[in-house]
C-alpha cells in the first residue's frame, strides 16, 4: 500500500530552488533536521537514503546531510547512499554532513572502521575539542567553545577513522565522535545537533548549511504557497477539476484557500459526514468555511455508510483502514458527479502533513509503522483520483505560520486538530451511534470549560476517550452500572512527541462533575497521563 500511496500522490512544493538535500536513513528525529534547516530560512527537502543520482541532479543541490538511523551500517542489508550519488558529490564538490549514522556510514564508505561501543550512549555527553594536535579547525565548530554538551543516542562507534579525514572531537565514550575532511568538504559527528537537547546544534547546522554550503537565507512560508498555486495550475491545466477533502481542519482549510485562489470555481470542496463527526461539526464547519474563509463548502452525509461498515468491528487498525476506504469511495461517488456535470476530475486534494506519513508508513527513510493514518496508509489500491497534498511536506506548526500569511481567520488556524477516523478511533471497542452520541456530550463539555477556564491556546489537543469498561457508581441513592470516559489534553508543537498537560485541579473537577451530572451513560471520569512516546496521542 504505502508504495501505491507514493506513486498516486504527486510531489507538489518546490520548484528548482537552491536546497539543502537531507537523505533520511530512518532516524525518529530526521524531521527535525528539516526543521532546524527551515528555521534559518533555508529550503531544504528529505529524500529516501537510497536517492538516485538522477533525482537528486534535477535539483540545485547546495549540501546533504545524511540523517541518523536504527540500523548499524556493517550489518547485511543496511541502507547505504547510492554509488553514482557518491560520483555526483564528488564531481561537483556537494559539502556533506553525516549525523550519526550518517557519520558511520561516512567512515564505512572511506575506508574508517564502525563497530558496536562497549557501552551504549543515551543522553546528554560533554564534546571536548582539546589536545586534538590538528593544524586545522573544525569549521562546523566555528564559534563554538572548546568544550559543550550535546545529545547523543547510539551503539556504534568509530573505532579507525576513515581516509583522509581528522578527528575534530571526542567524548569520554568515544575517542572519534566529530571528523572533517576540508578537501572533500566532508564532515560527520556522532552526536544529533538537531535535538534541542543540543544547545550549540543549531550553530553547528548553521555553520554548515550557510557558512560551508552557502545556501541562500531566503525561503519563506508565503513562496511555497506561491510556487505551489503555479504548480498546481500546471498539473491540473487550463480545464482540470480537483474535488477537495476538506474537515474544517486547519490543514484541510489552508490547503482549501490555497486550491482556491490556484484554479477557483473548478476546485469542489467537500466535507463528508461520517457519523463520527463532534457535536453539530459539520454545520459549523460549513458555516465557518462559506463565510470566513470563501470556500464553497458542501457536505456529504454517509454517517449510515460508514456506521454500517464499521458495525461489529474492534481493532484499531481494521477501523483505520475500513474509513479510509470508506472516504476514497464517498469522494469518487462525488468525483463522478463534477465528472457528470464538468465533463472531468482527476484529482483529489488532501490536507496530509508530515508527522501523518511518517507515522503511517516508511516514507523517505527506513522508519517504523505506528498506525495507520485514514488518508495515507489508509486509501485502497483501487483509487482512480491522482492525489494533490500541498502540506505533506511540512509540521503542523508550519501550516499554522502558512495559514496566518494567508489571512485565514484564527479561529481555523488555531483550531485543535481532529483526527479524520473522529470519534471512531476514541470510541474504544464496537463504534455505535449510541455510543458516538454519548462521546459527543461529552467531549463537547470539555472542549466549552477549557474556554471558559482560558486555556484552549494553552493546549495542542483536547479530547475524551470512551472507553469499553463499566464501573458502579451511586447517584441519587442508587446504583449506577455506566461507561467510564478519559480526558486525554496534550502539549506539543509537532504532535511527533507530546506531554499530557497539567491541568488544574479545579478546572478537572469542574470537566469531571459536569459530564458525570450532565451527560447520561458515563459516571466516572479519568485523566490520561501518558506522554508520547511511548503513549500515542490518539487512543487507537
Ligand atoms: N470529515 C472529513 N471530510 C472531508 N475530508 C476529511 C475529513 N476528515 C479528514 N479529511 C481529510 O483528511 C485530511 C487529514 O485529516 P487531518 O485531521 O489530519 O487534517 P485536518 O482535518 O485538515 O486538520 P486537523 O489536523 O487540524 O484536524 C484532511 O486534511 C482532509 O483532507
Ligand atoms: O487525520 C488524521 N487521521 C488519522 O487517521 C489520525 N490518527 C491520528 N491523528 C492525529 O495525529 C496526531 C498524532 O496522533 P497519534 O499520536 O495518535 O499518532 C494527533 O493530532 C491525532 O489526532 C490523525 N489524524
Ligand atoms: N542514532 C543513530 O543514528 C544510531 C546509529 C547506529 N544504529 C548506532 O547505534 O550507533
Ligand atoms: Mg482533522
Amino acid at each position: 500500500m504505502s508504495e501505491e500511496y507514493l506513486k498516486q500522490s504527486s510531489q507538489l512544493g518546490n520548484l528548482d530552488r537552491p536546497q539543502i538535500a537531507i537523505l533520511d536513513f530512518g532516524s525518529q528525529y530526521s524531521h527535525l533536521i528539516a526543521r532546524r534547516v527551515r528555521e534559518m530560512n533555508v529550503y531544504c527537502e528529505l529524500y529516501s537514503c537510497k536517492v538516485s543520482r538522477s533525482e537528486l541532479e534535477a535539483h540545485s543541490i547546495t549540501g546533504i546531510i545524511l540523517s541518523g538511523g536504527p540500523n548499524s551500517v556493517y550489518d547485511e542489508g543496511s541502507p547505504h547512499v547510492d554509488a553514482g550519488v557518491w560520483d555526483l558529490v564528488k564531481e561537483r564538490s556537494i559539502p556533506l554532513f553525516g549525523i550519526c549514522y550518517g557519520m558511520q556510514e561516512l567512515a564505512h564508505v572511506f575506508g574508517g572502521r564502525v563497530a558496536p561501543g562497549q557501552e551504549r550512549e543515551y543522553g546528554k555527553a560533554t564534546v571536548s575539542q582539546k589536545g586534538l594536535n590538528n593544524d586545522e579547525e573544525c569549521a562546523i565548530f566555528k564559534g563554538l567553545p572548546e568544550e559543550f554538551i550535546m545529545w547523543m543516542s547510539h551503539g556504534d562507534k568509530l573505532h579507525e577513522i576513515p581516509t583522509g579525514f581528522k578527528k575534530m572531537g571526542s567524548t569520554k565514550n568515544a575517542d572519534m565522535v566529530a571528523i572533517q575532511n576540508l578537501e572533500t568538504k566532508m564532515w560527520g559527528v556522532q552526536f544529533h545537533p538537531e535535538v534541542t537537547h543540543s544547545p550549540e546544534g543549531p550553530n553547528i547546522l548553521k555553520n554548515f548549511v550557510v557558512g560551508i554550503c552557502n545556501s541562500p537565507q531566503n525561503w519563506v512560508m508565503t513562496d511555497y504557497a506561491n510556487e505551489f498555486i503555479e504548480q498546481v495550475r500546471e498539473t491540473v491545466g487550463p480545464d482540470g477539476h480537483v474535488i477537495g477533502a476538506v474537515s474544517g481542519g486547519v490543514d484541510s482549510t489552508v490547503a482549501a484557500v490555497l486550491m482556491n485562489k490556484a484554479i477557483g470555481h473548478r476546485f469542489h470542496a467537500v466535507l463528508v459526514d461520517n457519523g463520527c463527526l463532534r457535536k453539530d461539526e459539520a454545520t459549523k464547519v460549513l458555516k465557518r468555511l462559506r463565510e470566513d474563509c470563501g470556500i464553497d463548502l458542501h457536505c456529504h452525509d454517509a454517517a449510515d455508510l460508514f456506521l454500517g461498515k464499521l458495525k461489529g468491528i474492534t481493532e484499531p487498525e481494521q477501523k483505520r483502514k475500513i474509513i479510509g476506504g470508506t472516504f476514497i469511495e464517498v469522494f469518487q461517488i462525488e468525483a463522478d458527479k463534477i465528472i457528470k456535470d464538468a465533463g472531468r476530475c482527476d484529482f483529489l486534494l488532501q490536507g496530509t502533513l508530515y508527522p501523518d506519513v511518517i507515522e503511517s508508513i516508511s516514507y523517505k527513510g527506513p522508519s517504523a509503522c505506528i498506525k495507520t493514518h485514514h488518508n495515507v496508509g489508509g486509501l485502497p489500491a483501487s483509487m482512480k483520483l491522482k492525489l494533490i497534498e500541498p502540506l505533506r511536506e511540512l509540521f503542523k506548526d508550519e501550516v499554522r505560520s502558512l495559514g496566518m500569511a494567508l489571512g485565514i481567520d484564527e479561529p481555523s488556524v488555531w483550531r485543535h486538530p481532529f483526527p479524520g477516523p473522529g470519534l471512531a478511533i476514541r470510541v474504544l471497542g464496537e463504534v455505535t451511534d449510541e455510543r458516538v452520541k454519548i462521546l459527543q456530550e461529552a467531549d463537547d463539555i470539555l472542549i466549552q470549560e477549557l474556554w471558559n477556564f482560558n486555556v484552549y491556546r494553552d493546549i495542542a489537543q483536547a479530547f475524551a476517550v470512551l472507553l469499553p469498561v463499566k464501573s458502579v457508581g451511586v447517584m441519587g441513592d442508587g446504583r449506577t452500572y455506566e461507561n467510564v470516559c478519559s480526558i486525554r489534553c496534550v502539549t506539543t508543537t509537532d504532535f511527533m512527541t507530546a506531554e499530557f498537560y497539567r491541568m488544574p485541579y479545579d478546572l478537572m473537577e469542574t470537566i469531571s462533575n459536569r459530564i458525570i451530572n450532565e451527560v447520561r451513560g458515563i459516571n466516572r471520569v479519568c485523566y490520561d497521563i501518558s506522554s508520547k512516546p511511548p503513549a500515542t496521542v490518539e487512543w487507537e
